[in-house]
């Protein structure tokens, strides 16, 4: 994750743990615990034994999400300060890094994502990243507006990649059509850990135009990107059990 406030400091990447809670399947077979996290502290201790020795290590992250963290906290903690800034016109990415399983497309979508009927109209409970900062996102400029929003294009993109579409929303039920688009394209895999495994990286980018009057009446564009990105999962394939090799990064 990186934010303007971070850069003021010298420091243009944080790095967040989360760690999710054991899955039925893990409670079933006593998987064991090697994973405490303390948010306070945001420091995690893992606790291994290693050929007949116990090691006990502790590790350091710019934040913590333990396994009772729901998905609010940690939008709320770590995500909107980040969206604020693309609303200012800076460009951020946040990205989900680990092994399969873990949890990342759950943090970056979250479940139902299309379903409505959170508490007081809302987003679900289980709603991820993605969903939240669309509508943290629509929220804002629709409030600035009160009309419908007008995006431009400048028609030259920071990145040129063949192929790629960039298409022009002004809703957030839009944005989640192209969601669903992009999900159904996306490429699963079963895995000895995860049914349901990304075999393939997703990357969706969020660029914002807002045109805005300075109190001198001169016209200022301000344009800010969010990209966020819910990587395949990482994995040593004796224990993954993935199969197709071509289609995995590889790291250990
Ligand atoms: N914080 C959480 N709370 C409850 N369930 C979770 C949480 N995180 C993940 N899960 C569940 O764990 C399972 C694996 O999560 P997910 O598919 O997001 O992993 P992943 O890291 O994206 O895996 P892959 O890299 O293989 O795609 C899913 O069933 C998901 O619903």
């Amino acid at each position: 994750m990186s934010g303007r406030h971070d850069k003021e400091k010298g420091v243009n990447v944080q790095v967040l743990l989360r760690c999710r809670p054991f899955s039925d399947d893990e409670l079933r077979n006593n998987a064991p615990q090697v994973l405490t996290c303390n948010d306070l502290q945001r420091e995690v201790a893992v606790s291994q034994n290693i050929a007949g020795k116990h090691i006990d290590r502790v590790f350091t992250f710019d934040k913590v999400f333990g396994p009772s963290a729901q998905q609010k906290d940690l939008y709320d903690q770590a995500v909107v300060p980040i969206v604020n800034e693309v609303l200012e016109g800076f460009n951020c990415t946040i990205f989900a890094y680990g092994q399969t399983g873990t949890g990342k497309t759950y943090t970056m979508e979250g479940e139902c994502r299309r379903s409505k009927g959170g508490p007081s109209g809302g987003l679900p409970a289980e709603a991820g990243v993605i969903p939240r900062a669309v509508k943290q996102i629509f929220d804002t400029l629709e409030d600035k507006q009160k009309k419908p929003l007008p995006l431009m294009e400048d028609g030259k993109g920071g990145v040129l990649v063949r192929g790629l579409e960039e298409e022009i929303v002004t809703s957030a039920s839009e944005i989640f059509t192209l969601l669903e688009r992009g999900s159904s394209k996306r490429r699963t895999a079963e895995t000895f850990l995860n049914k349901q495994s990304s075999r393939s990286h997703s990357l969706f980018s969020i660029t914002i135009h807002i045109k805005e009057a300075t109190p001198e009446g001169e016209e200022l564009i301000k344009c800010g990107k969010l990209n966020l990105v819910d990587l395949a999962g990482s994995e040593n394939i004796s224990r993954s059990g993935a199969r197709d090799v071509s289609s995995l990064l590889l790291f250990d």
